[in-house]
């Protein structure tokens, strides 16, 4: 049963107030004043607080300072509807003016009743889930992680370039969006452009803007990602995809902190901060002259390194239980955990999609789950350290991570799409075909329409 405080000087409405609510089952308390509902009660235990605005004392605006995280309705005389507005800037989360109708009442204390306990469980859940964590929403307790978090606390407040490196899903753009959050860019806005999913043709284009007529197709003036990045922060994942003409405008940016749109003869000022991500050897790519050197150097200032999932010991079983209890609640099933085996299998597996894989499996494992536990079988996790995969394969403890991926790909891709069978691993396709050449693992034949 729902509970709320009725703070009003006049009787009759108080008394009025209190008996509807209360034939429409809420548990209701009530007080002339704010005082005397402070002396009374805990504000702070009520799902709702209506306040009359103007009271002899305090002000019912005093409510929303006294139990801040109260769902706050204001209840005012038409002449003072302007001061109900203020009362909203100030957090209220409704008001009613008087004489108020039943049904509106009645409707607008249910949309309180509903909004104060999803926000309560937003912050419990806040709170819960990511306390003792440094940076709140990034689970990590080993060392390599500690250190990203130093790196994060010391370079966010700067304005340098950051490139933060690491494997495909260990949750670069996590660290990215930390980083801008803490800076002095956080009111400005952060837009992120992972590089690989855009066609080199369109890149230009859509990083830079272009002027009306730059190129067939070009029917009007647009601003590019760029620009609309002015006053924050620009991440640009997969750098190392980038081709060299829109690295060369890129420096420009950095260098001048000018942008010139394609098709466009005069430059304009731009002001961001680049935080740049790659899975890549970007000193080989330079090395093979698919990246430019100075750009390379300009943007290498500070770097932060992402371990691997599998390099992260404990921390793989805090953050699949993090991460199971997030996805539970996301899809409103009711509590799970991993049994004893699937923890030690947590362990054990690689991880080739790191944080995203492991997501991936446990949101599977979420929605196939018929009891309150997680097996092995439902994240698809290879259950016994000694069980061989495949008759005359090698045993899971001796392959390596390329043999995983070899044996995963193959595994599956008869029964996924190229598109799934990314997602689980969690890289992009771009990504999944180039490891295909690299490893020269065949695709199905009866699965190329999906090209
Ligand atoms: N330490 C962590 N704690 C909590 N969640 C994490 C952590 N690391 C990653 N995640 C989650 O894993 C998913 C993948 O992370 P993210 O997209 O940041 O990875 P990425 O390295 O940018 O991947 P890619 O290189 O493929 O773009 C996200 O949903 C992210 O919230």
């Amino acid at each position: 049963m729902a509970s709320v405080l009725i703070i009003e000087d006049e009787d009759i409405i108080r008394n009025a107030l209190t008996r509807l609510l209360e034939r429409h089952d809420y548990s209701v308390a009530s007080a002339p004043s704010v005082e005397e509902a402070g002396d009374a009660h805990d504000l702070t235990s009520f799902d709702v607080i209506i306040a009359d605005l103007r009271l002899p004392g305090a002000s019912g605006m005093e409510v929303m300072r006294l139990a801040p995280g109260v769902a706050t309705i204001i209840m005012t005389s038409y002449a003072s509807v302007r001061s109900a507005v203020e009362a909203m800037k100030c957090g209220a989360l409704d008001y009613i003016a008087k004489p108020f109708d039943n049904d509106e009442l009645l409707l607008a204390v249910r949309r309180a009743v509903k909004e104060g306990r999803l926000e309560r469980q937003n912050a419990a859940l806040k709170a819960d889930l990511s306390r003792d964590y440094p940076v709140a929403g990034i689970i990590g307790d080993c060392v390599p992680m500690k250190r990203v978090f130093e790196r994060i606390a010391k370079v966010a407040p700067t304005d340098t370039s950051v490139l933060i490196l690491g494997e495909s899903g260990t949750g670069k753009e996590l660290v990215a969006r930390a980083l801008h959050e803490r800076s002095r860019r956080a009111d400005g806005p952060m837009i992120a452009v992972n590089c690989a999913a855009i066609p080199d043709s369109l890149i230009e284009a859509e990083l830079f803007g272009h002027e009306k007529g730059a190129f067939t197709g070009a029917v009007g003036m647009r601003q590019g990602l760029v620009e609309a990045a002015h006053g924050g922060t620009l991440f640009l994942d997969e750098i190392g995809e980038l081709p060299l003409p829109a690295q060369a405008r890129l420096l420009r940016v950095l260098q001048e902190g000018e942008i010139r749109r394609v098709g466009a003869s005069v430059s304009r000022r731009v002001d961001v901060r680049l935080i740049a991500a790659t899975h890549r050897d970007l000193g080989q790519l330079v090395a093979d002259g698919a990246f430019r050197d100075d750009l390379y150097f300009r943007i290498n200032v500070m770097e932060i390194c992402l371990p691997a999932l599998r390099e992260r010991g404990d921390d793989i079983v805090d953050l699949a239980r993090y991460l199971l209890e997030r996805t539970y609640k996301r899809l409103k099933s009711p509590p799970l955990r991993f049994s004893q085996e699937t923890v030690r299998c947590l362990t054990r597996y690689p991880w080739p999609g790191n944080v995203r894989e492991l997501e991936n499996a446990i949101e599977r494992a979420v929605i196939l789950a018929d009891s309150a536990v997680i097996t092995p079988e439902l994240m698809a996790l290879p259950d016994r350290q000694d069980q061989p995969r495949e008759p005359g394969r090698r045993t899971a403890p001796d392959l390596s991570l390329e043999d995983y991926f070899r044996q995963f790909v193959l595994e599956h891709q008869d029964s996924a799409t190229e598109t799934e069978l990314a997602r689980r691993l969690g890289i992009s396709r771009k990504a999944l075909w180039e490891k295909r050449q690299r490893l020269g693992i065949p695709r199905p034949r009866q699965r190329s329409v999906d090209a």
